[in-house]
């Protein structure tokens, strides 16, 4: 093995330090503690472990933590009608209703719904428009986080090639955007990309958001490569990622583990967002590229 492990797991502590120091200045300044709301629907138990991680953590940031735990047969109109309470509640800067829904459920309705002015999820389709064009607003936790260790490990980014594997609202589009807005050189790559080895052969930065465990291959990497993998694959044994680590590792310049890489930093992204929500909605003044 030659890669260097990029340690998600204390980059994102470190995060979360930061902004647990700058929300104690918030409630200093504002007279209130900046606030996220989580909405789960049903009792999948996957999703139950992240809400409870995600609240625990908003609350060592010292920020206000508001959990809405709603049946599985809950239905559109009592959803929406929380969201509703949600946007018009001032204590309340960030809304995420964790997904997927229950299949009876519009999600595109809810997310719709959200006003994007507190959707620190970034799902939100004018929070999608304003980071295609260069507008400030809420970029998706994960992507976000990605480029955080991006930067942290390369630099400037400024002409690199990358690659970006799956095309999705959450993760693979976002990403594109921002390694564009970064001025990488981006191709973004899904299921029906034509010799994706040969496109993965080609590029300095690789990112991973398949949902297939061990799809991409140590032997397709370009030497020296930095390889992001957002994979979270529960497989006998554990949780795996898309990158077939141990061939990876043995090409690759740098390498995300599973679990410890990812992970981490999309939740103390969703933080930083929160805290960024707050800072705007109450008009306190922030320095956002210092967070
Ligand atoms: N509205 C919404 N926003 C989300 O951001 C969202 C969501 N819905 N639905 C579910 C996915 C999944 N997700 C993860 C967050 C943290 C870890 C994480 O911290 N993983 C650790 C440990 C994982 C484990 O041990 O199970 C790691 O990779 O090291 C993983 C996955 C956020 N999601």
């Amino acid at each position: 093995m030659t890669a260097q492990i990029i340690d998600g797991k204390a980059f994102a502590a470190a995060l979360r330090a930061r902004v647990g120091g700058v929300a104690t200045a918030f409630e200093t300044a504002s007279g209130r503690k900046a606030g996220l709301a989580v909405v789960l629907v049903g009792e999948d138990p996957a999703s139950a472990v992240y809400v409870r991680s995600k609240g625990k953590a908003t609350l060592a940031a010292n920020m206000a933590s508001f959990e809405h735990k709603l049946p599985a047969d809950t239905a559109q109109a009592d959803l929406i009608a929380l969201v509703d309470r949600l946007n018009a509640d001032p204590a309340v800067d960030g809304i995420l209703v964790q997904l997927p829904l229950p299949a009876h459920l519009d999600e595109q309705a809810v997310l719709l719904r959200i006003n994007p002015n507190k959707d620190v999820d970034g799902f939100h389709p004018v929070n999608a428009g304003r980071l295609a064009t260069g507008l400030p607003g809420f970029v998706p936790c994960t992507p976000l986080g990605c480029l955080m260790l991006l930067q942290d490990q390369l630099g400037d980014l400024s002409g690199k090639e990358a690659v970006v594997i799956g095309r999705s609202n959450i993760v693979g589009k976002p990403m594109a955007a921002l390694l564009t807005a970064a001025s990488c050189t981006v191709t973004l790559a899904h299921s029906r990309t034509r010799d994706l080895a040969a496109h993965v052969s080609r590029a300095d930065i690789v990112v991973a958001a398949v949902g297939r465990a061990g799809f991409v291959k140590g032997e397709w990497l370009k030497p020296g490569a930095t390889v992001i993998d957002v994979g979270i694959n529960r497989v006998e044994g554990g949780l795996v990622g898309d990158v077939e680590f141990d061939s990876a590792a043995c090409v690759a310049g740098a390498i995300t583990p599973v679990p410890g890489g990812v992970g981490p930093m999309t939740i103390a992204c969703l933080l930083r967002n929160t805290l960024v929500a707050a800072h705007r909605n109450a008009g306190v003044e922030l320095d956002e590229a210092a967070l």
